[in-house]
């Protein structure tokens, strides 16, 4: 398991950090990088005999490769380098580093050679890091190509080449990496969208260096020491009263079952009091699965609770506006998604009143809903998904979730978080009805917008995660498989507070 809580800086950040340790780091962090990524290579090389290959590319990710290469052969391990460029227009410590390689006895070979016999011990991709400007094409699109279809184990530098390291953007084609080393702290893009699967197993590298000491972070990993200090055990001296009462708003013809799926996650994530409030007067009297649930008619649903959750099959006509309207009215703390978030799309009025409000609120979009809100297409939001949560986060001056693979959360202040629980077995119907009622059910429990977004978005992950454990998915797992997960998940947390792995440094 990774370490956690870890300060995460898009690439701007990693320079001007590096630029203030650079002058006077002994021994230089190129040696320090190379250093580290031939530890990680010995451990991914065992009981792999063979020579290993490593490509560099024409900047200091080049570099970081050379130093690796000498220390294999000064260990006596052959090593064979792939190098297309001019040596002579290697950056300055590059070049430090090629020359070094070459006078321990290193060659270079201008363009990949065949595989040996059997095989590669291990590829090594040290083409581009977070230089990389612009999409990949020609001669190193092909090495990429390559690279890509050998067996065995990938590891590369930094970031795989070809993944854009702020966005998580494949520009032009990206090496999949079964392992990353990457150095001083995480990057955005490794965590979210195509990053996960072009990383593979992410192994940090500080350098010595304390990113956050040299550059306080806007933007950290989710993990549970965040949020640990607001679940507690339960007091023995206590009442559903203590817990609070959630309601949620939706359940529109056809669509009950997202409202019921929220209500479910509201009363495992401990809830007092669940209400649901349907719009369809057709839908069920009670769930069969969950009688606690309290079931009435949307519209007499809204005055009963401290959270509201508004958006599960809410659909968007007059009455589903109306209830909108009457939510973001009122002084309960609101979590907003689905046909909530929708509805805020296509009418200013709504938006203006989201905008305006006071009270704690948290929308929840996903890609093509956060397009809606933003009047720009759902590739636009994907192409930099930290820009476009912060920007909803501005302008509805409240918490956003982006979901998707590395989900982002985003404050009107400007900082962030990435989660990196979760797995796709949660692509699929119904499981952002489940962190809304998440939300709304730690919301009703009086935890602070903070704790409760952070631990909602870390819950929904793990829970999915755990079912995976239990071969319940990828495929074909189901959202209303989560909130049992969850409960368990959930009293394992405040049972054991600080579960081995999962306590790293605190943080602001
Ligand atoms: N600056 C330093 O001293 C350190 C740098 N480190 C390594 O250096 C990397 C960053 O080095 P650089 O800033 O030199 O950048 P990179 O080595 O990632 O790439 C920059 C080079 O690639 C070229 N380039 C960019 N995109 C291209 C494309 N699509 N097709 C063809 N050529 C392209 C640029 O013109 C430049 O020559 C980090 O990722 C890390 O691996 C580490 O050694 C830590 C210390
Ligand atoms: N591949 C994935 N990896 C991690 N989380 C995922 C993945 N796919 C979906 N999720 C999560 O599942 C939930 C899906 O929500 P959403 O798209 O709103 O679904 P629905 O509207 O059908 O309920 C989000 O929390 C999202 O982050
Ligand atoms: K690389």
């Amino acid at each position: 398991m990774h370490n956690c809580c870890q300060p995460i800086y898009p690439v701007a950040g990693i320079r001007t950090i590096e630029h203030a340790v650079m002058p006077t780091a002994q021994p230089p962090l190129m040696e320090r990088a190379g250093r580290a990524s031939a530890e990680e290579a010995v451990r991914l090389m065992i009981d792999r005999p063979g020579p290993l290959l490593i490509a560099c590319g024409p900047g200091n990710n080049g570099g970081d490769g050379f130093v690796m290469a000498r220390h294999f052969m000064q260990a006596g391990r052959e090593v064979v380098v792939a190098f297309a460029s001019n040596p002579d227009q290697l950056p300055v410590d590059a070049h430090k580093a090629y020359t070094a390689w070459t006078d321990a006895g290193g060659q270079t070979l201008s363009d990949l050679p065949a595989p040996p016999p059997g095989g590669w011990a291990l590829v090594v991709d040290a083409l581009f890091g977070i230089g990389l400007r612009r999409p990949i094409e020609g001669r190193y699109a092909d090495w990429i190509r390559s690279l890509n279809a050998l067996p065995g184990p990938r590891m590369s530098i930094d970031v795989p080449s070809g993944l854009c390291a702020d966005t998580g953007r494949v520009l032009g084609i990206a090496f999949e990496a079964t392992h990353t080393v990457t150095f001083i702290a995480l990057k955005p893009g490794q965590l979210t969208l195509d990053g996960p699967d072009h990383c593979g197993e992410i192994v940090l590298k500080r350098l010595d260096l304390d990113a956050n000491g040299q550059l306080p972070a806007q933007g950290w990993e989710v993990c549970t020491k965040l949020f640990m200090h607001a679940l507690h055990p339960r007091k023995l001296n206590t009442h559903k009263g203590n817990f609070g009462d959630a309601v949620i708003v939706g359940g529109a013809p056809g669509m009950c079952g997202a409202a019921l799926l929220a209500g479910r996650a509201a009363l495992r994530v401990g809830a007092g009091r669940v209400f649901v409030g349907l719009l369809d007067d057709r839908g069920p009297a009670v769930d069969q699965v969950q009688p606690e649930l309290m079931i009435r008619r949307a519209e007499h649903a809204l005055a009963d609770g401290n959270a509201i959750a508004i958006g599960p099959g809410l659909g968007r006509d007059a009455a589903a506006s109306a209830l909108l309207e009457r939510a973001l009215h009122s002084s309960a703390t609101l979590v907003l998604d689905a046909d909530a978030l929708n509805l805020l799309g296509s009418d200013p009025r709504l938006a203006q009143q989201a905008r305006e409000r006071e009270a704690p609120m948290v929308l929840t979009p996903h890609p093509g809903e956060a397009a809606r809100l933003l009047g720009i297409s759902t590739d636009e939001i994907q192409a930099d998904r930290l820009k476009s949560a912060l920007a909803l986060a501005r302008h509805f001056d409240s918490h956003v979730v982006l979901k998707g693979c590395g989900s982002f959360i985003a404050r009107p202040d400007g900082q962030w978080r990435i989660n990196r629980t979760g797995n796709p077995g949660m692509a699929s119907a119904g499981m952002g009805d489940v962190l809304t009622g998440l939300l709304g059910g730690l919301l009703a429990q009086g935890l602070n917008m903070d704790d409760a977004v952070a631990a909602g978005v870390h819950l929904h992950g793990a829970a999915a995660d755990l079912l995976l454990t239990r071969g319940i998915g990828p495929i074909g797992m189901g959202a209303a498989e989560l909130p049992d997960a969850v409960r368990q998940i959930l009293n394992q947390w405040v049972a054991t507070p600080h579960p081995p792995g999962r306590g790293g440094p605190a943080h602001p």
